[in-house]
């Protein structure tokens, strides 16, 4: 099963119909050519002299693998149509299969996940940064790679052209797939063969194992069940339990037809949620609540999804390389890569490495960084635009902020924000080795913005979330969220969304959009969050985040309503597009936001909120706008506050938020020579934390 999530595509499955039709297609054409290459590549054959399949139980449940070794030899027909039949995978190296387990070792050791997670600190997000060994400038020459001589890509020009797309060289479209490729073909599809041999057997055993079925009926819900397992401190027989829970499903999917004659849809449910706590090991709260979001069938899927990794990706950064430059480098160090998808133009899918993919040259040159293909998503629905300013409010480690800055050619500024110290200085370190120079680094609460500066063109907020939708790279969230943190984490991300809301500027000529995100699938963490924003801020509304794929917002959920536009929002599954689980809403602001209520008796801001101090909108006027009203002569207390307004307005072209700022008490002196209050030396304050203003690109605030 690991093996074959890792292998799949990410993204929209494909449709059948043509994928079919362009595969056979393709083994049409290739076949023609196939001689050709042949010679052309030195001639390199492999077939599979042994194809194990094997069962396995663990705890958490039964997983399947598949392993498969090779020689020199030539393939059988049955293989060659297999072979021809695939989309080409690239690659420089010929070694054994990776399994769920290889990932660390891909990785180079350190795990290096510049993911969302949602605990602070948590050993799943480390990428900090390797600010390794470069050469000076941090780029290595191009020709350090491209000079073996091993063409990488696929003969067929055309073909080339659709997987690689618009940030490509077209020359490179030219080069011919490489002994080497045909190898990792030849591998991935051999492995896929025995993937699909060890469903069947394990779909057989599954078959095989349905004893219980008494004429169409199966007897899910017999005592003698009922007792194994749940109750007694026997280790549960997995391959029994999960024939349950597969039998127990088909009785949910058609159950007038196949439940036993007295017996309710709500006792097999409860069987089933037993049955899912044991197999998979979830606490009995979270089993429930995940399970509630899908149809029986596909919860399976979906708790079955979460038991295998996802594929490893690197994200390429095109602030010092192009996409299919990086591919060829990483080919010639023995990657086994291709494109993510069609629906990212950066994203690389590595399938093996001979080499560890957090030390390589390329990777400490800043080339890429390694990043799970759904954190792309809230970014580019963000869309941030060139020359724009742009918050993001939880940015360690860093994915997407770096990812920004690419989208904006390292012009405008992103204010790159995190509460968490150490986790923000991992930030700093993705920033300078992938070659950011117009971020700003902060360490603040996100709930003191826009106190601490406001007015931006876009803000990301990627909310702290419970991490529901990475269970398979973290699978204690499986037992440690408890209902606690389905009601604190809720609660947070509904101030910090406000928060976000109120930091864009709804008069940007190109933006005003906020985008929030989380890897988490809970509704109370998404949808609820989003309900909750629109209901206190009716100056925002939803819109489409311009992403391709992803199932839609739910409308309703358990009795619950929520507005008509939700169905924009886009919820990404493990078992539907082999990615983490993930959800995305983009909402742009049309009006100012109302005076803050905090002392108004909203109880989910009363207490918390108070401190936050909305925008001061107070247009900017011009130093012609000053003059003008210059006019008229000078009373003294009255022009006083339009010294002060100017002054504040200088401020704010500044980028600083006035209100921020500490204003020393004018002297009685200063005061009668109409001198108003002056910002408290360099320091902007905000709560006791001064952000250094540095002259570099990156200002670095309390970080040291
Ligand atoms: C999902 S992770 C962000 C991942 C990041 N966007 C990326 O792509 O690399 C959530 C982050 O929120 C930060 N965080 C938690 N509470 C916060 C708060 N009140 N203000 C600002 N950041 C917070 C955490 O430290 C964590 O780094």
């Amino acid at each position: 099963m690991g093996v074959g999530r890792r292998m799949k595509k990410q993204g929209p499955p494909p449709d059948l119909g043509k994928s079919s039709a362009s595969k056979r297609n393709a083994a049409e054409f290739d076949e023609s050519k196939r001689g050709k290459k042949r010679k052309a590549s030195g001639e390199i054959k492999l077939q599979p002299i042994a194809g194990k399949s094997s069962i396995k139980s663990t705890n958490s449940g039964l997983r399947h693998s598949t392993k498969g070794t090779f020689t020199n030899g030539k393939p059988t027909q049955a293989q060659k149509g297999r072979h021809l039949a695939k989309e080409p995978i690239m690659s420089g190296a010929l070694q054994d299969v990776s399994s769920d387990d290889d990932a660390a070792d891909l990785l180079g050791g350190d795990v290096i996940d510049d993911d969302d997670n949602n605990d602070e600190g948590s050993p799943l997000d480390i990428d900090n940064g390797l600010a390794g060994s470069t050469n000076g400038d941090g780029l290595f020459a191009q020709d350090e790679f491209l000079e073996s001589g091993s063409s990488v890509y696929d003969s067929d020009p055309q073909q080339e052209k659709g997987r690689f797309s618009e940030d490509e060289d077209e020359s490179d479209a030219e080069e011919k797939l490489t002994a080497a490729n045909i190898a990792g073909l030849s591998r991935k599809l051999d492995l896929e063969q025995e993937e699909d041999a060890a469903e069947a057997q394990l779909e057989l055993e599954e078959a095989a194992l349905q004893t219980n079925i008494d004429g169409d009926r199966p007897k899910v819900l017999d005592d003698e069940f009922e007792d194994e397992g749940v109750g007694s401190r026997l280790a549960p027989d997995l391959q029994v339990l999960r024939s349950r829970l597969t039998d127990t499903i088909r009785v949910l999917d058609d159950f007038s037809k196949l439940a036993e004659v007295g017996r309710s849809r709500v006792e097999y449910t409860g069987q089933l949620l037993k049955d899912i706590c044991l197999y998979y090991g979830y606490s009995p709260y979270l089993a429930e609540k995940l399970f509630n979001l899908f149809p029986p069938r596909e919860a399976f899927a979906f708790f079955e999804a979460n038991e295998s990794a996802r594929p490893i990706v690197i994200r390429t950064n095109t602030l010092r390389t192009h996409r299919r430059e990086l591919a060829q480098s990483l080919i010639n160090r023995g990657v086994t890569l291709e494109p993510v998808g069609k629906w990212s133009k950066v994203g690389l899918q590595v399938f093996e490495s001979q080499v560890p993919l957090g030390a390589t040259p390329e990777y400490l040159a800043g080339h890429y960084i390694l990043q799970a293909a759904s954190s792309f998503l809230p970014v580019m629905a963000l869309a941030p635009q060139e020359h724009e300013r742009v918050l993001d409010m939880a940015a360690a480690p860093g994915g997407k902020t770096t990812h920004i800055a690419a989208l904006m050619k390292n012009t405008g500024s992103i204010f790159a924000n995190d509460s968490n110290k150490s986790r923000a200085k991992g930030l700093i370190g993705n920033i300078h080795r992938l070659g950011v120079k117009n971020a700003i680094v902060c360490n603040y609460d996100a709930k003191e913005f826009p106190r601490v500066i406001g007015g931006f063109d876009r803000v990301l907020l990627d909310a702290p979330c419970s991490g529901t939708g990475v269970i398979a790279k973290d699978p204690s969230v499986k037992t440690n969220k408890t209902e606690k943190d389905f009601m604190q984490l809720p609660h947070l991300q509904k101030q910090l969304l406000l928060c976000a809301i109120d930091s864009a500027d709804h008069t940007s000529k190109t933006g005003g959009y906020i985008v929030y995100s989380t890897c988490s699938v809970t509704v109370e963490e998404n949808e609820q969050v989003v309900q909750y924003a629109l209901t206190k801020r009716p100056n925002v509304k939803l819109v489409e985040t311009g992403l391709t794929f992803g199932v839609d917002g739910f409308v309703s959920y358990m009795g619950k309503q929520f507005d008509s536009k939700m169905k924009m929002t886009k919820r990404f599954y493990p078992h539907a597009y082999n990615v983490d689980g993930f959800f995305v809403s983009k909402f742009r602001k049309v009006a100012p936001s109302p005076e803050a209520k905090a002392r108004g008796g909203d109880p989910d801001t009363a207490s918390n909120r108070e401190d936050v101090v909305m925008v001061d909108r107070t247009p900017i006027t011009t130093e012609d706008e000053k003059e003008e009203g210059a006019f008229g002569g000078f009373d003294e207390s009255e022009d006083e506050k339009y010294i002060e307004k100017a002054k504040r307005n200088r401020l704010r072209r500044n980028g600083i938020n006035p209100r921020a700022v500490n204003w020393k008490k004018p002297t009685a002196g200063q005061a009668r020579s109409g001198g108003a209050a002056q910002p408290n030396g360099v320091d902007v304050q905000a709560g006791s934390r001064p952000i250094v203003r540095a002259a570099s690109t990156t200002v670095i605030q309390n970080l040291t």
